[in-house]
């Protein structure tokens, strides 16, 4: 089961120690670039091929038709669909908070530079769909770029088998119910590619974002450049950094959840209470019994991506969680607000006792899509930002110019481009004093 790793009295840099996962995208990038090439050299019918290599489903095109949408959606059960509808509505509520305004700075009289915010033209947003599908997963990546405003929007998941080779219906029914009309059935590395290149059914995209497995992870980082990507968003962690206060059963079971993702998954335990890691201990043996996908929750939880590490203290706790930098981070002590004030390093946080991950997975308003695997400590989840580039517009008068010339002539000679300098003095009568 779970390991424990004591790291009481010890003085070394936590970040040697702790659980990680074994997701080694520049690995997968040797799997990635032939089905990058086999998709730039022969579109669609590479697409086709592919999807029935790895996802055992033959396409008879890779675009979803709009009847698929429309019949999932009356067909979606109205529990799901109302919610669905609520978190769509809290998503909302949140994300057109997030919306920049442009604004002008007078750098001198008659010089301004004017920050404006641009959403990206066209994106494609996967959805994974492998082990387990994600429709919340289509709210949490469509949501944001509706909200800054990006015009055309494709999503893509992989094709099921047991759907008799249609994507997930529950998935096409949030598409349709966030009036998403352009699906694709395609999954994978190949989905990504689809999207960076365009084919003969689907036009090139400026952006791709969303979680996905090592193939879609290493796709995003082969093709970034080209376009633009979100952080990498791997198998799914939780850290939970919590005193005595805490109950083992809440612990123990939203350790659970995010275990539930798959075996890769990684669950961890700070605390600086040896009773309580012994009672989550034996909760999550009495829970991962009950628990419906047992064996992959279980390889979770013994993966060396999982563990229960103990400190000294919560200020020890705050060091190991800063430097693995989790996905998500559950603050489960006496006083949570203190306690995260001091976090520089997660994906999100979730303080206290009735705010669970699993919340934020499916209903809180916050985003899902976060970053993994450490890349927290320099990249954010999905937001209306992730869509926007900020684009600078210059204006100065000739007064303006005339007053910065002199500086910028030698700038310019210092760095041995005169050329620049040239371009400034074309503009005036040049006999600037003091060049
Ligand atoms: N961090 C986040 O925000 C977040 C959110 C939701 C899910 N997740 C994570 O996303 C991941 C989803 O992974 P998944 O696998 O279930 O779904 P997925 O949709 O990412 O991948 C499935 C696709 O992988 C391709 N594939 C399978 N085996 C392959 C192989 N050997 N070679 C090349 N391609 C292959 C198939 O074409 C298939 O369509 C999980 O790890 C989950 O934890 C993360
Ligand atoms: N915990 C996942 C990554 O943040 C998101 C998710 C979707 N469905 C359930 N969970
Ligand atoms: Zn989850």
């Amino acid at each position: 089961m779970i390991s424990r790793i004591d790291l009481r009295g010890s003085l070394d840099d936590p970040r040697d120690l702790l659980p990680r996962a074994d997701f080694d995208v520049a690995a997968a990038l040797e799997t990635v670039r032939p089905i990058a090439e086999d998709v730039h050299h022969r579109g669609v019918a590479a697409l086709i091929e592919i999807t029935e290599r790895f996802d055992g489903v033959r396409l008879e095109s890779t675009r979803v038709p709009a009847e698929q949408l429309a019949e999932a959606l009356a067909e979606l059960d109205p529990k799901v669909r109302a919610a669905l509808e609520e978190s769509i509505r809290r998503a909302r509520l949140v994300h057109a908070d997030q919306r920049r305004e442009g604004h002008t700075t007078q750098v001198v009289p008659g010089g301004t530079v004017t920050q404006r915010w641009v959403p990206v033209d066209r994106v494609g947003l996967y959805v994974p769909g492998g082990l387990a599908v994600y429709p919340s997963s289509v709210v949490m990546n469509v949501v944001p770029a509706q909200e800054a405003g990006v015009r055309g929007i494709a999503v893509t998941s992989p094709p099921q088998k047991a759907f008799g080779g249609r994507v997930h219906p529950t998935i096409l029914a949030a598409c349709a119910l966030l009036g998403v009309t352009e699906v694709y059935a395609v999954g994978g590395a190949q989905a990504v590619a689809m999207f960076a290149l365009g084919t003969e059914e689907c036009e090139p995209v400026n952006m791709v974002t969303g979680p996905g497995n090592i193939y879609v992870a290493a796709a995003k980082r082969y093709f970034a450049g080209r376009i633009g990507i979100d952080s990498e968003a791997g198998p799914t962690e939780i850290a939970v950094l919590a005193d005595d206060s805490a109950d083992p059963v809440d612990v123990a079971a939203d350790l659970i959840s995010q275990a539930e993702h798959g075996p890769t998954s990684g669950s961890v335990l700070v605390t600086d209470s040896v009773a309580l890691a012994e009672a989550v201990e034996a909760e999550l043996k009495a829970q991962v019994a009950r628990t419906k996908h047992a064996e992959r929750v279980a390889e979770a939880l013994g993966g060396r991506q999982s563990g229960i590490i103990l400190v000294g203290d919560l200020e020890q706790g705050l060091a190991v969680v800063n430097a693995y930098a989790a996905e998500h981070l559950e603050i489960q002590t006496r006083d949570p607000h203190a306690v995260a004030a001091k976090v520089r390093n997660a994906g999100a946080i979730f303080l206290g006792r009735y705010t669970p991950v699993s919340l934020g997975d499916y209903a809180a308003g916050s985003n899902h899509v976060l970053p993994t695997g450490g890349c927290a400590c320099h990249s954010a989840g999905l937001s209306v930002q992730t869509f926007l580039r900020g684009v600078q517009v210059v204006e100065y008068d000739r007064e303006a110019l005339a007053g910065i010339a002199a500086h910028v002539v030698n700038l310019a000679d210092a760095e041995d481009l005169p050329g620049h300098g040239d371009a400034i003095k074309a503009r005036f009568d040049w006999s600037v004093p003091g060049t």
